[in-house]
């Protein structure tokens, strides 16, 4: 039988007290209805007596109807010279209407002394009174003993009175906190399994990341016999932020065989964490383990021929165990096996054998030495490899294109592009204006295209991208373009260009996003009628 670690989550108010981070109470409403799909067992909202916002949370939370967390309230103990009864902040939290509370009470001597500006005897009566005032109110209370380990480590018989008398009054579990993040493993084992042995109560940890250990100082403290880790989602808190969730529950559950959520819902939590990115307005890290879209993403050509033998060789764990996707990147650092692998993925059928094979690697590492870069350019990757196979024909070629500026006085700079191309033997002759050059030739390109392949109409770009490859040589520099175009909204496709003239990368870019949307259509092309052909200049040869 697996030991069941409960998941207490505080994104929504230690991660909230993160530089950048803002939720509104919708926001809010909807990262507690993705965690209680994850599983967790607690979902700390916020802090009613803070402001109006959290206590909307807390009144507006009861209609979620969540299948497993329990919402769960935060404040400190009562403030000194004041009982619990009057306490402003004890009150709001039994306005809240919650059945689960956290309550912070300081550990440290020096806090009491500095901090609270009160005595060490009044302190253990503030943490007392507190807790047993929520006890009596018949509320499950989770005592957070605020800089245990420094408490601890400064005056160990004062910190472990202040959560014993939590514990006489009543307190369901007792959460050690690093609160400062300074902590090392070593230390929070040593500690947690004095206190687990001393305490009868349930332990619980909560770590911040200042020394970067927050996740192997948890991983530490339920080795040591704690049962609940606290912690955010991506690691979202106070100045380094706190310990992530993200990490902990997939190394408790994998790795170490404590049971947190079921197999199916750690398969949530890719995309949990992406969730959260999004509504917080934070860009996800690529590199982010279990989650990031590089945990699973093999470059070098070694690492794809041993993955393509047995995942294992260079994977910690099954990508689809966490919901991530294993991905093969192709650049000048590929061998066969990534060319395998992407062949696999495009449905192109390509024998190992084939000096085809050989031939279409060779012509990526010499365009990535030109400049191109091709593991963000799928799509052009994939117009390369069809070229290299023989399985391409050209739905349209280009004869043209031009691109004019104007500024005359005042007025704003007009921008115009023509452009040339032939399709179905009929060359097309355009002309379009857009807000700058790139947008014109896009323009353009799309008004001669449109008339042979209306669904273009749907397709526009989400992404440019411009990078200077050598820095050095100023203005003589190549540029590399990356361009992002989706027709739906929901797929997209990336392609590249690179050029010493930016208007140049951008139309091979462009020109590339086009060939892959048409990929496979070309006897489709549409034929039209003669008005249209005079109202675009086409011209028959
Ligand atoms: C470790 C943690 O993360 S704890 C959580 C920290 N999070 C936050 O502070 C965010 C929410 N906080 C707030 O909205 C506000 O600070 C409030 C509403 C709670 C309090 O605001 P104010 O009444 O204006 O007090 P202020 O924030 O200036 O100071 C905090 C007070 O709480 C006291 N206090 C701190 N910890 C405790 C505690 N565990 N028990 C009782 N009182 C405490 C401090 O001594 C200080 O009292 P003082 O004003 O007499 O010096
Ligand atoms: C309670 C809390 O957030 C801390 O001690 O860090």
């Amino acid at each position: 039988m697996k030991t069941q670690i409960f998941i207490y989550d505080t994104t929504l108010r230690d991660g909230t007290q993160g530089e950048g981070v803002s939720l509104s109470v919708d926001d809010k409403l909807k990262i507690a209805k993705k965690l209680d799909q994850l599983g967790v067992h607690y979902i700390e909202g916020g802090w009613p007596g803070s402001n109006p916002k959290d206590m909307e949370f807390f009144l507006r939370a009861k209609e979620l109807k969540l299948k497993h967390a329990k919402i769960t309230a935060f404040g400190s103990t009562r403030r000194f010279g004041v009982t619990a009864e009057a306490d402003a902040n004890l009150n709001m939290i039994l306005k809240s209407g919650v059945e689960a509370v956290a309550i912070f009470g300081k550990s440290w001597d020096f806090h009491v002394t500095e901090a609270l500006g009160t005595t060490l005897e009044e302190n253990l009566s503030m943490i007392y009174e507190s807790v047993r005032f929520l006890k009596d109110k018949g509320l499950e209370v989770i005592y957070d003993a605020e800089h245990f380990f420094d408490g601890y480590k400064h005056n160990p018989e004062y910190a472990m009175v202040t959560i014993r008398k939590a514990m006489e009054a009543g307190a369901d579990w007792l959460t050690l906190c690093d609160t400062n993040g300074g902590s090392l493993p070593h230390e929070i084992s040593e500690i947690v399994a004095r206190v687990c042995e001393e305490v009868g109560t349930k332990i619980g940890i909560h770590c911040h990341n200042d020394g970067e250990l927050a996740v192997a100082n948890s991983l530490a403290a339920v080795a040591a016999g704690a049962t609940q880790v606290q912690g955010t989602i991506n690691g979202l808190g106070e100045r380094c932020g706190n310990a992530n969730l993200i990490s902990i529950i997939p190394n408790l559950q994998l790795k170490l065989g404590y049971a947190c959520v079921s197999d199916e819902q750690l398969k949530q939590l890719t995309n949990t964490s992406r969730y959260v990115y999004e509504i917080a307005n934070i860009v996800p890290q690529n590199t982010q383990p279990f989650v990031g879209q590089s945990a699973f993403a093999h470059k070098g050509g070694m690492h794809v021929s041993a993955i393509l033998k047995d995942a294992e060789t260079y994977e910690h764990i099954k990508p689809e165990t966490v919901g991530n996707t294993r991905r093969v990147l192709v650049s000048e650092l590929s061998g066969q096996s990534n060319l395998l692998f992407k062949a696999q993925e495009l449905n192109i059928d390509l024998d190992k054998n084939k000096p085809e094979g050989r031939a279409i690697i060779q012509k990526v590492k010499e365009l990535e030495y030109q400049g191109y870069q091709y593991e963000g350019a799928e799509a052009s990757f994939e117009l390369l490899v069809r070229k290299g196979l023989g399985d391409y024909e050209e739905v349209f070629t280009v004869e043209s294109f031009k691109v004019l500026m104007e500024k005359i006085g005042e007025q704003d700079v007009v921008t115009e592009a023509t452009v040339k191309v032939k399709v179905n033997g009929q060359t097309v002759h355009t002309v379009a204006e857009g807000n700058g050059p790139v947008n014109a030739l896009d323009n353009a390109l799309r008004k001669a295209l449109e008339v042979f392949f209306p669904d273009l109409k749907e397709m526009y770009l989400t992404d440019y991208k411009v990078r200077v490859l050598s820095e050095h040589e100023a203005t003589a520099s190549k540029v590399r373009v990356l361009v992002e175009s989706t027709k739906d909204g929901r797929d997209s496709w990336s392609t590249v260009g690179v050029s010493t003239n930016v208007i140049e990368a951008s139309w091979e870019a462009l020109l590339d996003s086009m060939r892959y949307a048409l990929l496979g259509r070309h006897e489709e092309a549409v034929d039209i009628q003669l008005e249209e052909k005079e109202r675009l200049g086409i011209l028959n040869h």
